[in-house]
């Protein structure tokens, strides 16, 4: 009993909780460790969380898809987990792919997961659902019964919690976002077998571990510059999309001979924004259905690459006119096919409604072979000629392989450099070679000579000239025909 003069005053009251809460926390923590999961969470239903009791307990399910698309909260619930593994949980999955540097580990599907939010208990588990589905061979039409996985994750909690949600769930997507933005890999998607698809999701990934950089790229400074500033405005405008009303993506066409860099240039801009890569080859997918349900499953932050448009599955606008084939087969194998208007409607339409921060980028050898349709304004916001090795080059090259800023053959090589249709592909094909410094640019040397002779046959014989320097294209909304006044040429 108190007595007037033993009430304790309230500064010791609150001195006496916080000590108390301060206990609470310590032994919940060492209990954390200690005991499984799954028994944490019988104990909390004993002592009134009552997470068994369908009448006090609220559950979320929160699906790998919704409406075909990725679902961004079940990718953040993953890699969220990851980091409330504790010693008490019983299964994890342990994998180290050939070209990744560390273990990842994750929660095993059926491991229940305890997590504390302002007081809140919260329970998480992974688990797999399965229904039967007939699998389809598009090669002969043939059909197979085969068992279609769905992956979700389900989180529950007492229900008089359910409006600390509002902060509970922002906080893991926040977490989510912080460790992608400070992941090391970058990942390269590409589209998997018809097997894959109903397993694993239609996307394969590898991490990208492509050392390709902006300081490695044999480019124009200048130019380098340019496409590094396009980017990082890009990513910074997430209010200016908003207020103008236009979907925050951006789509580049890398142009240009062989061997110029437009794959390394993908790379170098994956490295820098830290952007996954999907690499998307459009004569695999089936038809534009299918193109839209890859489109649709690729995530945020990402690069959505397709390499050689200009060969890309027959990429004519057919109208609708395919199903006047005839023969059922035909009719079959047509609508397999994406059509260009099919293309075309997903970078107007749907690419604009689905996700953010979400770069497009088309490479082609051919730009002169492209559907004008491609080209028009709006569709591809920069044009990049990328094209051959000029001196600069060649001296970011030397410094990448040589590690050397000068030597007496610069001058010699420079000069053959600036006559010749010469790619950095060759160059570094050429430096790559064993030997000292001496004997490599000698060989280098050998090579341009040998590369001028032939040009000068092929000239004598054609009579055609050198396709010069690297230039970028600004297509805003005034259209293509500017294209001449935005041209900078380095
Ligand atoms: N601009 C460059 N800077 C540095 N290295 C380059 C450059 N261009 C080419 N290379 C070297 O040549 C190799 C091939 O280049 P890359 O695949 O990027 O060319 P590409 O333009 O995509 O060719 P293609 O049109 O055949 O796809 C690269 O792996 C790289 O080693
Ligand atoms: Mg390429």
């Amino acid at each position: 009993m108190f007595t007037a003069s033993n009430i304790p005053s309230t500064s010791s009251i609150l001195a006496m909780y916080s000590t108390f809460a301060a206990a609470a926390m310590l032994v919940r923590t060492i209990l954390n460790e200690l005991i499984p999961q799954w028994l944490q969470v019988k104990i909390l239903s004993i002592f009134g969380q009552f997470f068994t009791n369908p009448t006090t307990q609220m559950t979320l399910f929160i699906k790998e898809h919704a409406n075909m698309e990725l679902n961004e909260l079940y990718q953040a619930s993953e890699v969220y987990l990851s980091t409330r593994i504790t010693s008490s949980i019983g299964q994890l999955q342990v994998s180290k792919a050939p070209r990744e540097k560390s273990l990842s580990i994750k929660v095993n599907r059926g491991q229940q997961v305890l997590d504390t939010f302002r007081g809140m208990d919260l329970v998480w588990e992974f688990v797999t659902t399965e229904t039967q589905q007939i699998i389809v061979n598009y090669e002969d039409m043939s059909g197979s019964n085969g068992k279609t996985e769905h992956k979700s994750v389900t989180l529950s909690f007492h229900k008089r919690y359910k409006d600390e949600l509002n902060n509970y769930l922002p906080y893991v997507m926040e977490t989510f976002k912080c460790m992608e933005s400070e992941k090391r890999s970058v990942r390269l998607y590409a589209y998997g077998s018809v097997t894959a698809q109903y397993y694993e999701g239609p996307w394969g990934s590898i991490n990208l571990d492509h050392p390709s950089t902006f300081d490695t790229l044999a480019m124009e400074p200048e130019l380098k510059r340019e496409i590094m500033e396009d980017l990082d405005r890009f990513v910074k405008r997430k209010d200016f999309y908003r207020r103008v009303g236009k979907a925050w993506k951006r789509g580049y066409l890398l142009y240009g001979p062989p061997g110029t860099g437009k794959s390394s240039l993908v790379a170098a801009m994956a490295n820098y924004l830290k952007f996954d890569i999907y690499d998307l080859e459009l004569a695999s997918v089936q038809g534009n259905g299918g193109l839209r349900s890859l489109l649709t499953g690729t995530a945020n932050r990402s690069i959505v690459v397709i390499e050689d448009i200009d060969c890309s599955a027959q990429l004519q606008d057919r109208g609708d006119a395919g199903y006047d084939h005839g023969s059922q087969n035909q009719s079959i194998l047509y609508t397999l096919q994406v059509t260009l208007s099919g293309l075309l409607t997903f970078i107007d339409g749907l690419w604009s409604s689905c996700g953010d921060e979400r770069i497009i980028v088309f490479t082609t050898n051919h730009k002169d072979r492209l559907d004008p349709a491609l080209l028009r304004p709006g569709r591809m916001d920069m044009h990049i000629h990328m094209s051959y090795c000029s001196p600069n080059g060649f001296r970011i090259l030397a410094s990448n392989y040589l590690q050397i800023e000068n030597h007496r053959l610069f001058d010699e090589i420079e000069r053959l450099i600036k006559e010749l249709e010469v790619t950095p592909a060759e160059i570094a094909e050429e430096l790559m070679k064993g030997g000292d410094v001496d004997d490599v640019l000698e060989g280098l040397v050998g090579f341009l000579e040998k590369k001028r002779e032939k040009q000068m046959e092929l000239l004598d014989e054609s009579g055609s000239g050198k396709d010069e320097g690297m230039e970028t294209v600004e297509t805003g909304s005034k259209g293509v025909e500017e294209k001449a006044e935005m041209e900078i040429v380095s």
